[in-house]
């Protein structure tokens, strides 16, 4: 029917009916978990993608790749050619805990990134933040955009996060045409997410998945991966001079939080794995971790090991914190996309070589 193709036509850039307008955009960090799926996912909504990362991890046609370091200025001038659209998703891994590297890529290679958009004339730019830069290690309930910057952040991630966060907003600047906002994740899963689900495997098969740490009622937001494509990608679309969006950050999540333990179970039952069972207290298995922690750096010099119970991963595994998406429903007309109980098969279905006894 004639409404059926004019839909069509709206929903699609690429409909041959209509005059083709130019949708190029970067993804600073796309060889990454999320970033590969924001790739995807703007090549099929019609956009041409460059890719900037420090390495290339697969190839696909409408993506060209410019593999090079963030902190180079000259590098992001030629990936960001012809580019009004950025999104800034790169950063080291949370668990590397390399403070030096986080503020080298997340400060000042963000300082590099904005220099860089503002000299190649770049209009929009979208950065990944994280919900964790308003979270202490104490319990966050329904927490809205508005509580305050974590004074004691968990770890060196989440302080370089906060900062990262402050340089994108501040930049926003709408007489020089230059707009600015940050999407806040939390607890991105998918299939080839490289941290999660694998962590969660590895500590299965190392028999450390048999205990709840304490009573495992708390509550805490599992954000299914094209939920947070879909809300980079309204942020992005509806960033314009007149909007209340521009200089703001916003939450996206699944909507459905859920205790922490139960998508653990669901997650390691899916692949054949006992779920946990035995309670054991937080401040305990805290405490210990905190030990191992000195440990690690005491031994450092004649051995190194990476504990799976880091103080941060117990914080976050016996602590509320989930977060609303309000804000994002209201400004952004956000609603996910895939439910939890989907996004928990789908990611199941997608790791087979992860299965008990694989
Ligand atoms: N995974 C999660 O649960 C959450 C992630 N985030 C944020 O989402 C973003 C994406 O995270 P993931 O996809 O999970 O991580 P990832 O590690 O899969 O992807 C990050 C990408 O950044 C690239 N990168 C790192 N340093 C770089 C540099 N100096 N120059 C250029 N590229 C560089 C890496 O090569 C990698 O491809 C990050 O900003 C992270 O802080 C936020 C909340 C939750
Ligand atoms: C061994 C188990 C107690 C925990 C295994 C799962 C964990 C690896 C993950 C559970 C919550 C996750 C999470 C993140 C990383 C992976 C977990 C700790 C982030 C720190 C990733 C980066 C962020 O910005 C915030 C995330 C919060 C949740």
């Amino acid at each position: 029917s004639f409404y059926s193709w004019w839909q069509l036509c709206l929903g699609n850039n690429r409909c041959d009916c209509l005059p083709q307008v130019s949708k190029r955009c970067a993804v600073i960090g796309g060889s990454g978990f999320l970033g590969r799926h924001l790739v995807e996912k703007l090549l099929d909504r019609g956009y041409s993608v460059s890719v900037f990362d420090i390495r290339q991890s697969y190839e696909l046609p409408g993506v060209t790749f410019h593999q090079g370091d963030l902190c180079d200025k000259q590098a992001l001038l030629s990936a960001l050619k012809d580019v009004s659209l950025v999104f800034h998703c790169a950063s080291p891994a949370p668990s590397s805990d390399d403070r030096l590297l986080f503020e080298r890529v997340n400060i000042r290679g963000t300082q590099t990134v904005i220099q860089a958009c503002l000299d190649a004339g770049v209009q929009k730019l979208v950065l990944t933040s994280s919900a964790s830069v308003v979270f202490e290690g104490t319990d966050v309930k329904n927490g809205k955009e508005d509580l305050p910057y974590a004074k004691k952040p968990i770890d060196y991630y989440t302080q370089t996060k906060i900062e990262q966060e402050k340089l994108v907003l501040e930049a926003c600047n709408k007489p020089k045409g230059f707009l600015t906002v940050a999407i806040r994740p939390h607890g991105i899963f998918g299939p080839r997410d490289p941290q999660l689900v694998p962590t969660l495997v590895d500590a299965a098969r190392q028999g450390k998945m048999k205990f709840i740490i304490g009573d495992g009622t708390n509550l805490v937001d599992f954000t299914y991966v094209e939920n947070v494509v879909h809300g980079h990608i309204l942020a992005a679309e509806h960033l314009r001079a007149d909007s209340p969006i521009c200089g703001k950050p916003y939450h996206i999540t699944n909507d459905e939080p859920i205790r922490f333990w139960d998508f653990m179970s669901e997650v390691l039952v899916g692949l054949g794995y006992p779920a946990p069972r035995f309670h054991l207290p937080y401040t305990l298995v805290y405490g210990l971790a905190l030990l191992l922690l000195l440990l690690t750096w005491i031994l450092r010099p004649v051995m190194s090991f990476k504990p799976t119970f880091t103080p941060m991963r117990v914080a976050l595994a016996g602590t509320y914190h989930y977060y609303s998406c309000e804000h994002a429903k209201e400004h952004l007309g956000y609603k996910p996309v895939v439910s939890l109980k989907e996004g928990i098969a789908r990611t199941v279905a997608s790791y087979p070589h992860l299965r008990r006894g694989a």
